[in-house]
């Protein structure tokens, strides 16, 4: 924090927020253990700093590139939180156009303020309402009958004025032998390990059974309007398979929205791939067999498959690797909505020490090329009071948006588009090739 910033808040020791954090962290760490930090990999010892809840983090070392943007003033000193421009090495690609390139990790670039405001609503809009709901699958249904129209429009018809809040009933019936529902839990995600995908096992891939998971019994009956904060993903383009942690290629791949479709592919031909891969530390071989194919995205990348991630204050992402793209170079376009967080990036074990970047709404990662696209990465962070004003309503008549605005008030949503493919492959022949 700049020696100019007033401390507000949980960062300020004579605030009731503080004390009331320090009560809450002495209450909850009493009877912990405070010696098994020398087992922790570099990235766990990170995600552990930053989930901190008091005192709260330092954010010295996170780079924060919104900082160097004069109309972002106002965002950056949000929550009181904010990290700094010069917390790691970084270079500007195609002077003018704010991507930037850390040397640290060849691949990856990052664009601050990519998503103009009205499209950030837009795309809030489009994850909450039109996009997580049938034919797309979400956390939710393995669990809850959702109506086809999605828990977001259950929730809204909610709220109308001779609205009733519905209830949404559980799948399994009270019967059944007990299952827990990890998918409705807050905090960090089971790891399954799983083989890399590529050419090679893709077959297999394709033909190896994906059992459905079964419904938890233990779940009860909820209201459309509490059920609405445990969405945490829906599925875009490919199906996923969570158990096995690979695409189910079985199943219709479902149409990728051609708007946000768009918005990904002018991203990456915005890109000067030569100012990002040259002199890069990737060797011939890191590419594979066919070797490097950045100097064909501008013209071949189209996305298929990805993810929306809806996080809560208090949720988080663990370290991962996402493995299961049958192409492990081509670009993963990642972006960020509603309240910031800390998104940390290491190497390809977590023995690598990470970087952490600070992700504000509106701001765009891109993670191509096999050193960036086999890195682990997670979101140890949503830092609470971030959602920065072009968010909040407007006007009074704002009627719509409001339902957005209040339910962005604590979330994040991240909108994470991938290719499956490598260029010039076709799943269809490569199955009847075997
Ligand atoms: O939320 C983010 O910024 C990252 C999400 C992510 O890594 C993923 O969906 O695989
Ligand atoms: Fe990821």
């Amino acid at each position: 924090m700049s020696s100019t910033a007033t401390l507000t808040g949980i960062h300020d020791p004579s605030s009731p927020e503080y004390k009331k954090a320090r009560r809450r962290y002495l209450k909850t760490t009493r009877n912990r253990d405070s010696h098994v930090d020398s087992e922790w990999t570099l990235f766990r010892a990170a995600e552990k700093k930053y989930k901190t809840r008091f005192p709260p983090p330092d954010l010295s070392n996170v780079l924060d590139l919104a900082a160097l943007d004069e109309s972002r003033v106002n965002e950056i000193g949000l929550g009181g939180w904010m990290g700094r421009r010069d917390a790691t090495e970084w270079k500007e690609i195609s002077p003018g156009r704010k991507a930037y390139v850390l040397p640290r990790i060849p691949g990856l670039v990052v664009l601050p303020s990519t998503v103009s405001h009205q499209e950030q609503r837009d795309l809030i809009q489009w994850s909450l309402r039109d996009h997580a709901r049938n034919p797309n699958e979400t956390n939710l249904d393995t669990h809850y009958i959702v109506p086809q129209d999605g828990i977001w429009n259950a929730f809204i018809r909610s709220q109308q004025p001779d609205g009733e809040d519905e209830m949404i009933h559980p799948q399994a019936s009270s019967s059944s032998p007990p299952e827990s529902c990890e998918a409705l839990q807050p905090g960090p995600r089971k790891l399954i390990s799983n083989d890399p995908a590529s050419p090679d096992n893709f077959q297999t891939i394709a033909t190896s059974p994906k059992v459905p998971a079964p419904p938890s019994n233990t779940v009860s009956p909820a209201p459309a309007s509490a059920l609405v904060h445990k969405l945490r993903w829906a599925n875009i383009g490919w199906s996923y398979h969570w158990g096995s942690k690979q695409y189910d290629f079985s199943k219709e791949k479902v149409e990728v929205d051609p708007t946000l479709r768009g918005l990904c592919r002018r991203i990456v031909k915005s890109i000067e791939w030569t100012d990002v891969f040259r002199g890069g530390e990737a060797t011939e071989a890191d590419w594979g067999p066919e070797g490097p194919d950045w100097m064909h995205w501008k013209e071949t990348y189209d996305p298929d498959a990805g993810i929306v991630n809806f996080y809560q204050t208090k949720d988080t992402l663990m370290a991962h690797v996402d493995r299961s793209e049958v192409c492990a170079t081509s670009p993963l376009v990642s972006i960020s909505l509603g309240n910031a967080a800390i998104f940390l990036i290491g190497g390809l074990t977590r023995d690598t020490e990470p970087t952490a970047i600070l992700l504000r709404s509106g701001d765009v990662v891109i993670m191509s090329g096999p050193a960036c696209r086999r890195a682990y990465h997670g979101v140890p962070r949503i830092l609470e009071n971030t959602l920065p004003t072009h968010l909040e309503v407007k006007e009074e008549n704002d009627s719509e948006w409001r339902f957005y605005a209040d339910y962005m008030q604590t979330s994040r949503i991240n909108v994470n588009v991938r290719q499956v493919f490598p260029m010039g492959f076709n799943p269809h022949l490569h199955d009847a090739r075997k």
